[in-house]
């Protein structure tokens, strides 16, 4: 119950919103006072008055319940406005000023309302109508208004009901529209088997851009990716480095030009199978609201119970020693939008995690595909603090050792050792050849590494760096 003047914030469960709530008891309770006690009130009404104003407010009770559903009206509000005094007189008694009975709900119906409330309106008038010649005594009058409140509460339910399936099925629509939508991609008919990489890919004078509305992002790329080579890209912001990327796992294909894999161009190879043979981590990774072995599992579903497997990917991702101090260790639940349990079986919330973390565990849900014939790092270290991206940078290097990998980092020390440096402009390829053949070269490489190298130096030498003792 929200305190006078507010509303949950969240709506409550079905089953719960029909339940009368203890103030709806509180009317109950006021109208059988009503009822049985007038001399517990001070100004003695007479029986019959006293009984329709229980009436009242029973119908009021009614009311609230459909506000309820509805998500109308406050019932306080209602109240006042149908009897004031009634509502002064229920303030006293039950000290409190409100009867929240559940929000407003954006979608309420005045519609509804009004469907609802002049039978109830009607059923009042006639019951009182005809309880003037004696007809109808008042007992008969409570009972026939609590009849209709019943059907229709009732009637009002499958109304609330039908609102919400129409709304379900409406998102069902969503949900078909998603699951049969067609590939964006044509995959070929017969599409041709890709064998384990032996040679190496090559991307041959590929062009792209993401629709003929857009620039050109990639202008006529070439360049081969040995097997067994740790190939690293290179290039400012915005030169095509991932757009290169998602051609290689063929979330598109070149608008002109071809990407091979062993000789095969990847249009004719099929997506899912290829990816099969890949294992990437992109610098936006998913974050799962799952438990954290759920979450590197996922990267390689054979592997999605096998503890130690996720433990050993963990381990390359620099990310085992602090997973195994959470609360639950890797059984630990890494959102706190689902109710979890804590060891001892008691409910508990999951752990959020900072974006340096989640970024290692993503690493380590690629790690847990390493075994693949291609590994893909597209920024993996990006987020991590000095220490952490040292060691990473170390662990991945001692890794990709004779593996084919392609790594893409604006940090060129760490890219350093690669077989090969291949240099992106504007979509081209400038430059490639190793660290020490760029250096030597004095290019755009050289250039690049020489600024960032002077960055750390200037910071090293600045003013008041040595004082405030951060060297
Ligand atoms: N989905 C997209 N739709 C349209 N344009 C896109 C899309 N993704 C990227 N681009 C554009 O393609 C160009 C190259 O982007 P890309 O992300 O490949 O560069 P990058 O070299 O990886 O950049 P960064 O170093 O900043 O990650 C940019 O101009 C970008 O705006």
């Amino acid at each position: 119950m929200g305190m006078p003047g507010s509303c949950p914030s969240e709506p409550a469960p079905h089953s719960e919103r029909l339940r009368p709530s203890p103030h709806h008891t509180a009317v109950l309770e006021e109208i059988a006072g009503l009822w049985h006690g007038p001399a517990l009130r001070p100004d003695g009404p007479t029986r019959l008055r006293a009984g329709l104003r229980g009436l009242h407010l029973g119908g009021v009770w009614v009311a609230a319940v459909a506000c309820q559903r509805t998500g109308f009206a406050r019932t306080e509000r209602l109240i006042r406005r149908r009897d004031p005094q009634a509502f002064h007189v229920l303030c006293m008694r039950r000290g409190r000023a409100t009867f929240d009975v559940g929000g407003t709900a954006p979608g309420s119906e005045p519609g509804i309302w009004c469907w609802w409330t002049v039978p109830v309106r009607g059923g009042v008038v006639w019951a009182v109508v005809a309880a003037r010649p004696g007809h109808l005594s008042v007992g008969d009058i409570a009972i026939f208004i609590a009849a209709v409140a019943g059907v229709q509460g009732s009637l009002t339910a499958v109304a609330g009901h039908v609102a919400s399936s129409h709304e379900a099925l409406m998102l069902f629509e969503h949900y078909l529209d998603v699951v049969h939508c067609a590939p964006d991609l044509p995959v070929a008919a017969a599409p041709v088997p890709l064998p384990a990489l032996r040679e190496g890919v090559e991307f041959k004078d590929v062009r792209f851009r993401y629709s003929d509305e857009h620039p050109w992002v990639l202008r006529g790329v070439s360049f081969r990716l040995r097997h067994g080579e740790a190939l690293a890209l290179v290039g400012l912001n915005g030169s095509g480095k991932s757009t290169l990327v998602k051609l290689l796992c063929r979330f598109y294909d070149p608008t002109h030009g071809a990407i091979l894999w062993d000789g095969v161009d990847l249009r004719d190879v099929d997506p899912a199978r290829l990816r099969t043979r890949i294992g990437a981590a992109f610098q936006d990774y998913m974050a799962y609201g799952m438990t954290a072995a759920e979450n590197i599992g996922l990267g390689d579903l054979d592997a999605f119970d096998d503890a130690e497997r996720i433990r050993g990917a963990a381990r390359r991702a620099g990310t085992d020693r602090e997973l195994s101090t959470l609360p639950r260790r890797y059984d630990t639940l890494l959102s706190r939008r689902f109710p979890t349990m804590s060891e001892d079986g008691e409910p508990a919330t999951g752990v959020v995690l900072s974006g340096g973390r989640w970024q290692r565990l993503a690493l380590a849900r690629a790690c847990l595909r390493d075994e693949r014939d291609l590994m893909i790092l597209d920024e993996p270290a990006s987020g991590l603090d000095a220490q952490a991206e040292a060691e990473i940078q170390e662990a991945l290097r001692t890794h990709r050792r004779g593996r084919t990998s392609l790594l893409i980092s604006h940090r060129l020390g760490s890219v350093r050792e690669a077989d090969v440096i291949v240099v992106l402009a504007a979509g081209q390829v400038v430059e490639r050849g190793s660290h020490k053949a760029l250096m030597s070269s004095g290019g755009e490489y050289a250039r690049l590494f020489a600024l960032q190298a002077s960055g750390y130096r200037a910071e090293d030498s600045r003013p008041g760096v040595e004082e405030a003792g951060l060297r």
